[in-house]
């Protein structure tokens, strides 16, 4: 493992059992309907490439870009959109797919956002989980992992850029991002 990582929270294995239990759960929400996934650019594209396979409904899907950490560790807790949809979402089955809710700035901020453009249905679909960060109220509807508060990289997740390759989850020592 890389020298700046601490362990690996979450394996392989376990990530891919989840995300197709995590399809399950939006298939039965809705049934045969049509949906729109809207993968969060950058951290969720691993994410939303692997639970978009899983299901069986038919899928149209956008990104959008958004970031609030930058090179940091922190939250700078404005979010900038970088690039909105191409499509119009009005009277659409909206499922958000995230990485990591940490703060909850980013999809508080995302979600009202989205309201606005009047979806039939807007959910949240999150891999991560860190509820000890939060500072905004602000839940998905469906959740993979909770974690505890630690920085954790891969599986599209980043630390200034970095490991968002690795296929597993990992948690970043903290002498590396301390202050940062
Ligand atoms: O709940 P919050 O405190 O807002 O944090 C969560 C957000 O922060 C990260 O994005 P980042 O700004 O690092 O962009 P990235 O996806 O391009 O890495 C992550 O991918 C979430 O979008
Ligand atoms: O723990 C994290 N890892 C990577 N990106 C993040 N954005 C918010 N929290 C995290
Ligand atoms: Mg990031």
């Amino acid at each position: 493992m890389n020298k700046d990582l601490k362990k690996i929270l979450i394996n392989e294995e376990e990530i891919k059992k989840r995300v197709c239990e995590l399809a399950e759960d939006i298939m039965r929400d809705f049934k045969d309907e049509e949906l729109f996934f809207i993968g969060v650019l950058k951290g969720s594209v691993v994410f939303v490439a692997d639970l978009m396979r899983c299901i069986k409904n038919d899928v149209t899907m956008d990104f959008m870009a958004v970031s609030s950490y930058g090179l940091s560790s922190q939250t700078s807790g404005v979010v900038r959109i970088l690039k909105d949809l191409d499509f119009d979402i009005e009277g659409k089955n909206v499922v958000i797919v995230e990485d990591i809710i940490d703060t909850g700035t980013t999809l508080k901020y995302l979600y009202e956002y989205l309201k606005k453009r009047n979806p039939k249905e807007l959910k949240i679909c999150c891999l991560l989980d860190k509820p000890e960060r939060r500072k905004v109220d602000i839940k998905a509807d469906y959740i993979g992992f909770t974690i505890p508060d630690e920085f954790v990289v891969g599986y599209g997740l980043d630390y200034a850029e970095r490991f968002r390759n690795l296929p597993y989850i990992a948690v970043v020592k903290e002498e590396v991002y301390a202050n940062k």
